[in-house]
């Protein structure tokens, strides 16, 4: 049953926030992480602990709802991109209200905003694959209002020459493409629990992402051992390692934070797959 256009956008929109932030919760719920804020522990950070992230991503529910609105039946365009920015560094001012100044979810404002914003300018009918690709047009297009401020990972990608946040997102966010995705499937078919999958998922992506969350905590060492023990484990296929990987990376102060909020941006767009294959099914086309 079709509503009018502003009912659709905001029904749509709402049901596009649930899910962005439903994934984060996901996430942040997955255990054990290496490294990482999940029910067992607090990772490698001192300053966090799961209820806190759990506020920050609650707090984010309107600014993916925003970006949703902003974005529906639009085009990738410089003036898109220009509103979008303007709503996800609204929100990163939110978070970091919430957290009292911790950084909890940039990186998944930006990542999951971007493809909120793609998903929306599909009107909820894009493939994964034009999610990915609309997300890395809208990454691409210049920023002309960012703050010209320091960041950590500004001064790593500097550092170490790497792409970080912007580079992953302008690629169309090649990981979770070619790692994340793929894995978190392949896990399922081979008969593994959700809560397996997506620890392969994540850890598919650890073995190969340039985290600039490791880098500045763990130098180029942390971030070569990170991904020698991810590729340890996905090969050992052994889950009990992944507690003796936690105690070490907390011992080494690394912290994943980049590959778990791309593991939420997958897990957002595997939400969106499930969903879109249930209309089908039902021969109808419904977002909620
Ligand atoms: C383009 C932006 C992402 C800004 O990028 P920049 O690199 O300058 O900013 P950072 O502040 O470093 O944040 C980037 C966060 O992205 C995550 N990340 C890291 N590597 C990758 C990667 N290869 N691919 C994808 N994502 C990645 C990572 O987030 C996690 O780490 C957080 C903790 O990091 P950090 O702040 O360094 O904190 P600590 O280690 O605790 O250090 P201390 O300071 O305490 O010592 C953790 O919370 C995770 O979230 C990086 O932090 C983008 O923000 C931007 O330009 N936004 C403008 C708005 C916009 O255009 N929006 C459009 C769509 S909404
Ligand atoms: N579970 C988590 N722990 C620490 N930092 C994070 N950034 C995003 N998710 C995180």
């Amino acid at each position: 049953m079709w509503g009018t256009h502003a009912e659709d956008k905001n029904t749509f929109s709402t049901a596009v926030a649930e899910l962005a932030v439903s994934s984060l919760i996901e996430e942040l719920e997955l255990t054990p992480k290496p490294g990482l804020v999940d029910k067992q522990n607090t990772g490698a950070h001192k300053d966090l602990t799961v209820q806190l992230m759990r506020a920050s991503a609650e707090s984010l529910w309107d600014t993916f709802k925003e970006i949703a609105l902003i974005s529906y039946d639009r085009f990738p365009e410089q003036s898109l991109r220009e509103e979008i920015a303007a709503i996800g560094r609204d929100g990163e001012k939110t978070m970091f209200r919430v957290t009292g100044g911790i950084n909890t979810h940039k990186g998944a404002i930006w990542s999951i905003g971007l493809l909120a914003s793609a998903f929306s300018i599909g009107k909820g009918r894009f493939t994964t694959e034009e999610i990915l690709s609309t997300a890395g047009k809208l990454a691409r297009y210049p920023d002309q209002y960012c703050p010209v401020t320091d960041t950590n990972g500004k001064r790593v990608i500097k550092k170490f020459g790497v792409k970080g946040a912007k580079g992953e997102a302008q690629q169309g966010f090649p990981h979770i493409r070619q790692f994340s995705l793929p894995m978190l499937n392949h896990s399922r078919a081979i008969g593994l629990t959700e809560e397996k999958a997506k620890l392969h998922a994540l850890l598919s992506l650890m073995a190969h992402l340039d985290d600039t969350c490791i880098l500045h905590r763990g130098g180029s060492d942390g971030l070569s051992f990170a991904k020698e023990q991810a590729a340890i484990f996905l090969i050992s296929g052994d889950f009990d390692l992944l507690n003796k990987i936690d105690e070490e990376f907390i011992k080494r102060n690394i912290s994943p934070g980049g590959s778990a909020d791309l593991l939420a941006a997958t897990l957002f767009l595997d939400k969106i797959g499930k969903m879109q294959s249930f209309n089908e099914v039902s021969n109808e086309y419904q977002l909620i």
